[in-house]
């Protein structure tokens, strides 16, 4: 049976992981795998993955380190136009959204629809930026590419995924775009862009990641009659890419779907000016990479209800007051498919480094891969709806991401 808008899932929610002093431990030292002490953590964080494909994690801001991504967001020069503060984020969100404001290399987006034949327009609008700023810019040929004033929330949300990654122990520069230091890079790039056009041709060579931050502003709409009617932000979906971390105003509605209970979920919103709190959803191809991995192996076991699933979300429209939200979408890292995503996981796996990390130990029960769950697989465009998921996955398993995701994007509506 579908679920009612009313209906609410009854379960208990993941619980909340407080990733302080891993982020710091991260930051002062990726080199070396985390330290015992944070184990539980480690635990608790890929528990609530694993099983649910959905995490809060908060971090206490006063307790970092100055210069690390997320402090530095604050004070950073870059931003003095926007003035964008953790301590204020809804104020400095709302002001790129003011008529004035016109942010260098971003792409404002006003309309958009879960897929093009779909009546109902989304309320909302959207800034949208690379995290590879060189890429966005078309002119190739200027070497002093214009630094966008997201530039440095995107790196500290970056920062973030880097320390999800590292903590569980995932396979470096696979499922995340990551790059090595190169000696002398000032610390607010060490998790930005690191394309340097005269090192390693991002241009020439295609882009050096594909990770793209949107800042939303959703519209506040007239309260529906019925509950069933609510109008929606965002239409439910699942992501398609490796992770993504969302950071949501108080206003709340962004709700995640429960397959136990078949019902829907509100994801807890609150704020409080030291407690940095995102939601981290696993994306599809994170979880095809692990789930698939193993079947295309030939090893034949696989999970019935697959583990790191990708979770189905959506966001209600506000009838309150404007909601406002950043959402940083992580991709794997470029030139990867499907496939080489699925064979890289599951040989990480095998290695004493991966095995460290838990996140191969099997689920004791075998069965199919719900194909059907990832909207990453479900054809979306107008012309051919009647693809089956996993007859997608099987023509584009072998096929660059980047193909993949471009693909995706004309299937669904947005300007
Ligand atoms: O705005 C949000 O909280 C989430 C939006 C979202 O799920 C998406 O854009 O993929
Ligand atoms: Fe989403």
């Amino acid at each position: 049976m579908p679920s009612l808008l009313s209906d609410r899932c009854s379960c208990p929610g993941p619980p909340h992981v407080d990733l302080t002093e891993a982020y710091i431990a991260q930051h002062q030292a990726s080199s070396q795998p985390p330290p015992e002490s944070l184990r539980d953590c480690e635990r608790s964080l890929l528990s609530n993955l694993k099983e649910h494909g959905w995490s809060h994690v908060t971090v206490r801001l006063s307790d970092l380190p100055q210069g690390s991504p997320l402090v530095v967001s604050s004070a950073d020069d870059a931003m003095k136009d926007a003035k964008f503060q953790w301590k204020n984020p809804k104020e400095s969100i709302l002001r790129l959204f003011d008529d004035s404001a016109l942010i260098p290399n971003a792409t404002y987006r006003t309309s958009e629809s879960g897929a093009p034949g779909e009546s109902s327009v989304e309320p909302k609008k959207s800034w949208e930026s690379r995290r590879c700023t060189s890429y966005n810019n078309n002119n190739q040929n200027d070497e002093q590419s214009e630094a966008s004033p997201l530039d440095s929330v995107t790196n500290a949300l970056h920062s973030i995924i880097c320390t999800v990654n590292w903590l569980l122990h995932l396979p470096p520069n696979l499922l995340i775009a990551q790059r090595q230091d190169t000696p002398g890079t000032p610390t607010r790039h060490q998790y930005g862009c690191f394309c340097n056009k005269h090192q390693d041709g991002c241009n020439s060579h295609g882009p050096c990641n594909l990770d793209l931050l949107r800042v939303f502003h959703y519209d506040k709409v007239e309260p529906p009659k019925n509950q069933n009617d609510a109008i929606m932000g965002s239409s439910p979906h699942t992501d398609w890419g490796s992770f993504t971390v969302v950071w949501q105003d108080t206003v709340g509605g962004l709700q995640t779907y429960c397959r136990t209970c078949q019902a829907w979920r509100d994801v807890e919103a609150s704020f409080d000016d030291n407690l940095l709190r995102f939601v981290i959803h696993v994306g599809d191809a994170t979880s095809l990479a692990m789930n698939c991995g193993r079947e295309l192996l030939g090893d034949g076991e696989h999970p019935s209800s697959p583990f790191f699933p990708s979770p189905k979300h959506r966001v209600l429209s506000p009838v309150t007051e404007t909601r406002v939200s950043l959402v940083y979408f992580v991709y794997p890292s470029p030139g990867q498919s499907l496939e080489s995503l699925a064979s890289g996981v599951a040989s990480w796996l095998e290695t004493d480094q991966g095995k460290r990390g838990g996140a191969h130990a099997k689920t004791p029960s075998h069965g199919h891969i719900p194909y059907e769950h990832y909207y990453l697989l479900h054809d979306q465009s107008e012309s051919n709806r009647n693809r089956l998921p996993k007859d997608v996955y099987l023509e584009i398993c072998k096929r660059s991401m980047e193909q993949v995701f471009a693909e995706k994007w004309t299937q669904v509506q947005r300007s």
